[in-house]
């Protein structure tokens, strides 16, 4: 039998990480991951392919493609100049409705999306073998927070602290459905993503292999 509060419902509950950062497990239902899944594969189709980023010369081991606005080290831009030229597809709607359903159910609190009109969204593809080093998501001119969510296999992901890249840090696994919010005082933490789980994606969530982020930010550009 499978109860809607199972073992694993139980073992992952909401947890703050750190002020301002909150994990929610399983906050995605199967059905949504796998039509993110299928937006995904539409995205990769569109007018900028998915690309791995150059970061000092050498080739990220993930691949990304971006709504709204165009990221590459170290800006964003209109048109994917780093790529192709064209123009990344629009930020849709719907991507500025869950990201505010994101902060209410991260924070409790049902007035904390009211202000929050993401216009970014960097969506990552990992392979089995693809990492991402420590880093902070400093290229936004805005403070708001950075809203994440994970589909396909599990990873580890390493959250840390403002100052350095080295310890304190925490390893959390993310698993498909997974939300995690950072912001406040944890909103330039340095974190990264150490490795995948290959063979962990759970059935039904519309990725036979790999592991698709998509985080959701606020430029501050116009
Ligand atoms: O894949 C993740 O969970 C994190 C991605 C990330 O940190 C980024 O895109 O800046
Ligand atoms: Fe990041």
């Amino acid at each position: 039998m499978t109860t809607l509060f199972g073992d694993d419902f139980l073992e992952r509950p909401r947890r703050d990480i750190a002020p301002g950062a909150t994990h929610v497990p399983g906050w995605l239902s199967l059905q949504q991951q796998h039509w993110l899944s299928d937006r995904f594969r539409e995205w990769v189709d569109g007018p900028v392919p998915i690309r791995a980023a150059r970061v000092r010369g050498h080739e990220m081991s993930v691949r990304t493609v971006c709504l709204g606005w165009h990221w590459q080290p170290y800006k964003y831009t209109r048109e994917a100049t780093d790529v192709n030229g064209n123009r990344v597809l629009d930020f849709p709607d719907w991507m500025v409705r869950l990201g505010r359903k994101a902060l209410v159910d991260a924070t409790g609190d049902p007035r904390a999306g009211d202000d929050y009109t993401p216009d970014t969204a960097l969506v990552n593809y990992y392979d089995e073998n693809a990492h991402m080093g420590m880093h902070q998501d400093s290229d936004e001119r805005s403070t708001a927070p950075v809203v994440s969510l994970s589909i396909g296999d599990s990873c580890q992901f390493r959250f840390g602290n403002t100052v350095t890249r080295t310890k304190p840090y925490e390893d959390i696994d993310l698993a498909s459905g997974d939300l995690f919010v950072f912001g406040g005082p944890s909103r330039l933490a340095f974190h990264g993503i150490p490795k995948v789980y290959p063979g962990t994606a759970p059935d039904g969530c519309g990725l036979a292999h790999g592991r698709i982020n998509i985080t959701l930010r606020v430029t501050g550009l116009s």
